[in-house]
């Protein structure tokens, strides 16, 4: 009889020719791979969408293109995705694409994941060795005629907003070269400049900040290095008219962990928040101040300005506890269940400018809510303000857990529209088997008051596996619930952050800035590994959590087999 042998299961990320196979509890559920890339035109509509609207929402979701081959891997390691949803005329196309950053063309042509951990190079296959390693998998802005997809470890990546194909690394015009650029950028309505930093700006683990402006002509005019008072992540910041604000969270680097194949983050339970200060224009590094607080876990920015005495009055949801619960402390015992359940009202923070270095504050007042994801009316940024608007949890709604399951990314279950004038809250609940995801404001005329406009979002319906695009009048209170449902016949994944685009800013610029003057990234080039990167300090690197010295002067070897 004929004899069947088995053959062995190789690891994954191996070389075998074996289909590819997602497990592990981050793709379970919702946040099953999506790894579509395509369009769907004129979705269907429920409700109508005013016809005023007219432009592009852009948002951007981590979607692991590749079964990973690290232990214990993260949402946060997934390869950046823009999906483009087209609204003119009361109808919606759908478009979706990934990020053709270096290292998704690198895996892609050899069909596997190569890259290892979450912001450490160490973990990764030796065959990408100096291979840039950003996903672009956190924002996605507008600039001056194109797309920048961002994460914070890296550079920019550029796209079309047209057709969301990749140009390449962004580097305006050869003006900003530091090897890591903010998610958050911020652009001052009044000026018309962006606010940018990079943190860990001189490799990992380093306490340098850089921080530019980019004027509205696309030139740089300042560049200043600060030092923060230890390594830490500076994810979101707020400017006013003349400052910029940088919470420093006490989620804090080491280069010993990164090069032993742990974590890039660990949270400091015991490290105060703190908040670096410094003056928009001419500002020297000795210009920096830092004040501190009591320890807890920043949120994202609602918006920033300066109140009648100079005062800097900055609102940002922050957490009473570690939220990126896959960031333990290194003292954490091992099985210690995370924590789950934090309070995460608005903070209002008062600062003055003129108070020393080291000054301890408390906060000045609280928004009592629970949420993230702020976002407010752009066209105050920086200015006195009243509207925010936040993905809200609220515990005593119900949540159907029987047909759902624990509730994939977070159970933000409503959109609220809050007032610091009355402190009124208004809020839409998405339903017992819904959650949503981060927002956008759309002012429902140039000259529309502050906050009139409209909230757009993407539901996950968590039992039809299915997203919505809800839309919901700000003019009225959100318990009646959106006035237009745009039904994506599928569902994504639990994303990041996203923002509109009006069609007349992408057609001026398509004048201004011709497709074919931008050039494009060569991908041969690009994912040619640059030797000699990271491996420096003798180490070569590791793959399954295993440190190996490195043979002397032997690079690693060609990674068959995960390189192990
Ligand atoms: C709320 C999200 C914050 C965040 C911070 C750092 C990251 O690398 C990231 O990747 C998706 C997300
Ligand atoms: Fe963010």
């Amino acid at each position: 009889m004929a004899h069947i042998d088995i053959i062995p299961v190789d690891l994954p990320g191996s070389d075998s020719k074996k289909p590819l196979k997602f497990s592990g509890d981050i793709f379970q559920g919702f946040n099953a791979p999506c790894r579509f890339e395509g369009s769907v035109e004129q979705l269907e509509v429920l409700g109508e969408i005013p016809r005023s609207i007219d432009g592009t929402f852009y948002r951007v979701m981590p979607d692991h293109h590749y079964p990973p081959f690290v232990q214990n891997e993260i949402h946060f390691n997934g390869d950046g995705v823009i999906s483009a949803f087209k609204i003119e005329n009361g109808e919606c196309d759908f478009q979706q694409m990934a990020v053709r950053t270096h290292r998704f063309l690198a895996e892609k042509k050899h069909r596997r994941a190569l890259f290892g951990k979450y912001r450490n190079a160490y973990t990764d296959n030796p065959l990408v060795e100096g291979v840039l390693r950003t996903i672009s998998n956190t924002n996605i802005v507008f600039h001056r005629g194109v797309l920048l997809a961002l994460k914070e470890d890296g550079p920019p990546f550029a796209m079309d907003p047209t057709t969301l194909e990749t140009f390449g690394v962004w580097d305006f015009q050869g003006q900003i070269k530091t090897p890591t650029f903010t998610a958050h950028p911020k652009f001052d309505p009044l000026t018309g400049d962006m606010v940018c930093y990079g943190y860990e700006a001189k490799g990992d683990a380093s306490k340098d900040i850089v921080v530019y402006n980019v004027d509205k002509e696309g030139r740089k005019t300042d560049e200043v290095w600060v030092k923060a008072p230890w390594c830490g992540m500076i994810h979101d910041i707020g400017i006013t008219r003349n400052y910029i604000i940088f919470p420093l969270t006490p989620i804090t680097v080491d280069a010993d962990r990164i090069k032993r194949g742990g974590n890039h983050f660990a949270w400091q339970p015991k490290l105060d928040q703190a908040y670096g200060i410094l003056p928009r224009r001419g500002a020297k590094s000795e210009d920096m101040k830092w004040f501190y607080a009591d320890n807890a876990f920043h949120g994202h920015v609602a918006n920033a300005y300066e109140n009648e005495e100079g005062n800097i009055v900055i609102d940002l949801t922050v957490a009473d506890g570690n939220v990126f619960y896959f960031f333990p402390p290194d003292e954490s015992r091992v099985g210690e269940p995370p924590r789950v359940k934090f309070n995460s009202p608005m903070h209002r923070w008062v600062f003055d400018p003129k108070a020393p270095d080291g000054t301890r504050y408390k906060p000045h007042e609280l928004f009592d809510t629970q949420g993230e994801f702020a976002r407010s009316d752009d066209r105050y940024l920086g200015q006195p303000y009243n509207h925010f608007f936040l993905c809200v949890i609220d515990p005593t709604k119900p949540y159907n857990f029987q047909r759902c399951g624990p509730p994939v990314g977070g159970l933000f279950n409503c959109y609220g529209h809050f007032n610091w004038k009355n402190h009124s809250k208004s809020i839409w609940f998405a339903g017992d088997c819904s959650t949503v995801q981060e927002p956008v404001f759309i002012p429902r005329s140039h000259d529309a008051p502050e906050g009139d406009g409209y909230l757009m979002g993407l539901v996950n319906r968590l039992d039809e596996l299915r997203n919505d695009l809800v839309i919901l009048d700000t003019a009225r209170p959100f318990e009646e619930g959106p006035i237009a449902v745009v039904k994506l016949p599928f569902k994504l994944r639990t994303g990041l952050h996203g923002n509109f685009v009006e069609s007349k800013d992408i057609k001026e610029w398509n004048e201004r800035l011709p497709r074919d003057q931008i050039p494009r990234q060569n991908v041969d080039e690009v994912i040619k590994a640059k030797a000699g990167s990271v491996y420096k300090d003798g180490l070569k690197p590791i793959m399954n959590g295993i440190l190996q010295p490195a043979a002397n002067g032997v690079k690693g070897t060609n990674g068959v087999n995960g390189g192990h």
